[in-house]
């Protein structure tokens, strides 16, 4: 999907959120674990219930990771079924890869060709040819992580360089890459004072904003700061929507939840 697609169905929905599939089996509720395929079962069950307030959906690769083959089954069965059922909605694989060139070809062609994401979130400490495999293919995207909500963050993102935030630095060099107009970035909701600055360097690139809800994260500053006239904005939130409830509606109770974030998404939207 280009970014202007998903514009059009951010105003659409009158929503820019993103669902996080972050499963952890052992948070799903008792009564799926005797389905075939539990992770699924859950996952179908939450995409029903919120695909109304969202525009995106954000399975982290670790958690299928984490339950060997029967996980990766499980996210190619998610995968496929929104391709299916919900072909406009917009997928983003959170795996943090990035290698030397060789190697990240493998990792875009599994997550961009074979599972057929439209972007898989990756880490820019190996540079330009770490990065520009992602980038290769046309209407999709890689999500440089720029400025992450973590508290580690602060470790090297914005120790300075040469007078500069080393995340800056990495806004600014990504630009000059190939394909560099296929990038998004990942900026923390817990870093929204950073986002007018960044806007100054990057005024018109989505970014993927992770850190609403669960981490502290507030809508309304994610907004004022790094809103663009396109809206250039997907705020995520996993824990706060998945695991709302455990009780056998937790599908419903998901909806709701993704539901309150969409009608403050629509009014943040109606002052564009
Ligand atoms: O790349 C990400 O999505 C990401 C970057 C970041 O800086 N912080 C961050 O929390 N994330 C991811 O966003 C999701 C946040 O989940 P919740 O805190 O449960 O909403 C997790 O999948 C994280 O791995």
């Amino acid at each position: 999907m280009s970014s202007k697609e998903l514009t059009e169905q951010i105003l659409k929905k009158n929503s820019f959120l993103c669902v996080g599939l972050d499963v952890d089996i052992d948070r799903i509720p008792t009564y799926l674990l005797s389905e075939d395929d539990p992770i699924f079962a859950f996952n179908k069950a939450i995409i029903d219930a919120t695909n109304r307030f969202c525009v995106a959906y954000k399975p982290n690769i670790a958690f299928y990771e984490a339950n060997g083959v029967e996980g990766w089954k499980a996210l190619e069965k998610t995968i496929n079924y929104i391709h299916d059922e919900f072909p406009e909605m917009y997928t983003i694989a959170d795996a943090k890869r990035g290698d030397i060139g060789n190697t990240s070809r493998m990792y875009a062609k599994t997550f961009l060709n074979d599972l057929g994401f439209d972007s898989v979130t990756v880490a820019p400490y190996m540079g330009k040819d770490s990065v520009e495999p992602f980038l290769e293919i046309e209407n999709r995207h890689a999500i440089l992580l720029a400025l992450t909500s973590n508290e580690g963050s602060a470790d090297f993102q914005t120790q300075k360089i040469d007078g500069e935030e080393l995340y800056k630095k990495v806004i600014r060099t990504s630009k000059t890459w190939e394909n560099a107009e296929r990038l998004m970035y990942v900026v923390g909701a817990t870093r929204a004072e950073y986002l007018k600055e960044i806007r100054e360097i990057i005024p018109e690139n989505f970014l993927l904003v992770p850190g609403v809800g669960a981490q502290g994260g507030k809508l309304e500053d994610v907004c004022k700061y790094g809103m663009t006239k396109d809206v250039g904005l997907l705020v995520n939130s996993s824990r706060k929507i998945i695991y709302a409830s455990e009780s056998s509606n937790f599908d419903e109770i998901a909806g709701a939840k993704a539901e309150v974030l969409q009608q403050q998404m629509a009014e943040e939207l109606r002052q564009l």
